[in-house]
């Protein structure tokens, strides 16, 4: 039996079966029907299908895998050496005409925010001089690491986090045909975990289910690394209650259980500070700039632990002034 990443086994071959970009999509798709594209740059978060997107509108285009590998090329920024590679590829790409009806072949250039600013000026010239019968499509993760002149050559389609409908039906979707046994705390958990990046989402449905016989949250936590929210959320309200040395002893659990680092627990706090029902926004925006803080200063060397439990102080600090209604409450 041989192993397969489901990223891989599902990765979806058409435009139709991309999720979650509808408007992107459908843009696409009138590209694919008048057999004629701007150069385009594709800027969003991992994860939300720009690779999959080129390679689908691709297939799309040339219909025939024989064609896809006749017109299409894929390179990636990072992993070529230099733009004197990807010059000689591109060169020797595009000096022939493109096979069959659609009158361009199309060159995917992935990560190329990873060229530096001199590297991005000599793919412009590139660019022009191929431009009779060649379109790029520019996949990036910052659309502002690219400089203004290839921005302005291209259509610019910014993927944003997949919605998380859409990422729950597509698990589903997959754990029905592989035939796993889920609960919905577990698909709710991996969607938690995967803040809208749909392979984060899918690698960590294949690890859980490798992992246990019923991907439930408590697999899922433990397979990403995190606690479960509740127990974050209950370490939280000790603090704010003024029960310092059980937040802290919560906290040294998390550590401990999960295997979190002290970067793992500030994420979580800020998400869940964030989400608090019963916090103001001023004191959101209190604590926000207290842990923006902590998150510098581990990052710098500091003790996690040390600076984590001054997190906790300042939480039980805020719940106080809470108390006593002193801290910018909603009128
Ligand atoms: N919109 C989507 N629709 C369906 N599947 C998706 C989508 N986005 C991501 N996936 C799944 O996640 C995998 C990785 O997606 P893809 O390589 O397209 O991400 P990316 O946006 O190019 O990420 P990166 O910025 O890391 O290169 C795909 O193989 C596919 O299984």
């Amino acid at each position: 039996m041989t192993f397969e990443l489901w990223v891989e086994k599902y990765r979806p071959k058409t435009l139709d079966d991309v999720v979650g970009q509808d408007d992107i999509i459908r843009a696409l798709k009138g590209f694919v029907e008048k057999r004629s594209m701007p150069h385009l740059l594709f800027a969003g978060p991992a994860g939300t299908g720009k690779t999959t997107t080129a390679l689908a509108l691709a297939n799309d285009l040339y219909k025939s895998e024989e064609l896809v590998a006749a017109n299409y090329l894929e390179l990636n920024a990072s992993d070529e050496r230099g733009i004197d590679t990807i010059r000689t590829k591109i060169k020797d790409f595009a000096k022939t005409a493109p096979f069959g009806e659609v009158p361009f072949k199309i060159i995917h250039l992935d990560e190329a925010d990873n060229l530096t600013a001199d590297a991005q000026q000599a793919l412009r010239r590139i660019m022009e001089m191929y431009s009779a019968t060649t379109r790029f499509i520019f996949a990036c993760n910052y659309s502002s690491k690219i400089i203004e002149p290839i921005q302005s050559r291209c259509a610019v389609f910014r993927f944003g986090p997949i919605p998380e409908e859409a990422i729950k039906n597509r698990l589903i979707m997959i754990a029905e045909r592989e035939g796993l046994k889920y609960t919905e705390d577990g698909i709710s958990a991996i969607i938690y975990v995967a803040e809208g990046d749909l392979r984060k989402a899918i690698n960590l449905l294949q690890t859980a289910s490798a992992m246990a016989s019923t991907v439930d949250s408590k697999v899922v936590y433990r397979v990403a690394g995190l606690a479960h929210p509740e127990e974050v959320r209950a370490m939280i309200n000790s603090a704010l209650k003024g029960k310092f040395l059980s937040a802290r002893e919560a906290l040294r659990n998390l550590m401990i259980n999960y295997g979190m680092s002290a970067q793992d627990v500030i994420r979580q706090l800020n998400r869940e500070i964030m989400a608090s029902k019963s916090l103001s926004d001023k004191e959101k925006a209190m604590l926000m700039i207290f842990l923006s803080e902590v998150d510098f200063r581990v990052t710098e060397g500091a003790h996690g632990d040390v600076q984590l439990a001054a997190m906790l102080a300042k939480l039980v600090e805020v719940g106080e002034s809470h108390e006593r209604g002193a801290v910018g409450r909603e009128t």
